[in-house]
């Protein structure tokens, strides 16, 4: 019945990251629009450009899970830099801190900054993964705000006079790069009507 309708997945879609923050964010977003369980993997990443990362993150996800998979990655992209960090920003976090992020720009006289989220979804093992990108534009800023996920304190976006890391969750929520990217999967999903074969689940 249901495959008469659109792609039956037999199993549940696992989302699969090593990130905690990364895990609530999407709970969160998603509520129940998407069912999906996680997967607590570090994932090796390619060097490159960011759909290129995060297609062949869900390429090795979907292997491992042997199942439809949703991975993401996210970057940090400084407009003086032409787009570095972007997706090496997880490195230049660890060895540099926010201070350091911050000098970086010291001889540039724009901070203006974006962050980006590449979702991939691969329905398997065999399956081409599809890409969906969410921007935030915004600058960077010395720290403000609880540091409890990444560069959020030192990322404000454009139109708010608070840095990620000091709105409220649902605020963040709301307009980050990691909803927007998380839109377009909805609407993905919406539109191939992808059906869950519950009985499996
Ligand atoms: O909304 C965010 N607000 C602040 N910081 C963030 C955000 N989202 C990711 N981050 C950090 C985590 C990592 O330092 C780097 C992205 O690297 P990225 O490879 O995508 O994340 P990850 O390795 O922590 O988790 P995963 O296992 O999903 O690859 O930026
Ligand atoms: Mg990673």
């Amino acid at each position: 019945m249901a495959a008469a309708r659109g792609l039956v997945l037999s199993r549940p879609v696992t989302f699969v990251t090593a990130n905690a923050k990364k895990l609530e964010e999407v709970r969160a977003i998603l509520g129940n629009s998407i069912p999906f369980q996680s997967l607590k993997l570090d994932l090796p990443e390619l060097q490159g450009e960011p759909e290129d990362i995060s297609k062949e993150k869900a390429r090795i996800a979907a292997l491992q899970v042997n199942g439809p998979v949703l991975v993401e990655d996210t970057c940090l992209c400084f407009n003086a830099l032409k787009g570095l960090p972007g997706p090496y920003i997880k490195w230049f976090l660890q060895k540099l801190g926010h201070e350091g992020l911050n000098n970086l720009l010291m001889a540039y006289d724009d901070k203006s900054a974006y962050a980006l989220c590449v979702f991939s979804f691969a329905a398997g093992p065999d399956s081409e993964p599809i890409t969906f990108s969410g921007k935030t534009p915004g600058k960077i800023v010395p720290p403000r705000g609880p540091n409890d996920f990444g560069w959020d304190p030192i990322f404000e976006p454009d139109g708010y006079d608070q840095t990620y890391a000091q709105m409220p969750k649902e605020e963040k929520n709301k307009i980050s790069h990691r909803s927007k990217s998380l839109a377009l999967v909805k609407s993905h999903f919406a539109e191939a009507r992808f059906t869950f074969d519950v009985k499996n689940f």
